[in-house]
């Protein structure tokens, strides 16, 4: 069975003021740095063989801090950005305009197709998480690899893996450094495929951050 912990990047400045990053990017905060750090403590004696994150600056900087507790390498895979959420992007979200607000809700509503001006769809966004995840299982036998993402991108592949629509991962809270585990299995009685171990574990954090975007 192939086990695979997926791991948000620590707080940024932007986070913290709950600024709009999508596709674009600020620096951990000093609390996000720590947060990494006390994911590597968390994992590194876990066995996990692959670090692979996404190139944004942000979940580089925490995939760095996790590799090297873990004695692994990084590979980067853009499908594992955060949703490009277009003309929003860098915006402060208590800023938005009554339109601008109606383009977010589509996001999170379930309008088909819904998006940002500019930007991605829910279903985008899920198709290429999920693709990202299924080359997991290219992997030597035996691999455990770790994925270093973002808050929506993980919330869409943990609430589609479970049979939840893509909009649904505004029910699930994982915060910055959350540590949640999908696992593929084979089982006639059991569901055969992906499964949610766990969601949003901050146990191992002093100070889990507040998730800026939902407080
Ligand atoms: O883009 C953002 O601002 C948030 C949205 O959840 O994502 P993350 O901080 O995880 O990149």
């Amino acid at each position: 069975m192939l086990q695979v912990y997926l791991v948000r990047h620590g707080e940024t400045q932007w986070n913290a003021e709950r600024r709009i990053q999508g596709q674009s990017d600020s620096k951990l905060t000093e609390k996000g740095e720590r947060q990494a750090y006390q994911v590597g403590e968390r994992v590194k004696t876990l066995g996990i063989t692959h670090v692979i994150a996404s190139d944004l600056g942000r979940t580089r900087r925490t995939a760095e801090i996790i590799a090297d507790a873990c004695g692994c390498e990084i590979t980067y895979d853009p499908r594992l950005r955060e949703l490009d959420m277009g003309v929003l992007e860098q915006r402060h979200i208590d800023a938005l305009t009554e339109e601008e607000e109606g383009w977010r809700r589509q996001l999170v509503n379930g309008t088909e197709e819904g998006r940002i001006p500019d930007g991605e769809s829910m279903f985008e966004l899920s198709e290429r998480m999920h693709a990202a995840l299924n080359d997991c299982l290219l992997l030597p036998k035996g691999s455990r690899p770790l994925l270093v993402s973002h808050g929506m991108a993980l919330g869409c592949l943990v609430s589609t893996i479970l049979g939840l629509p893509a909009w649904a991962e505004r029910r699930l809270r994982l915060r910055n450094c959350s540590i949640s585990r999908v696992d593929y299995q084979e089982s006639a009685w059991l569901a055969s495929g992906w499964v949610v171990e766990t969601a949003g574990d901050v146990s191992h954090l002093d100070a889990p951050a507040l998730d800026e975007l939902q407080r």
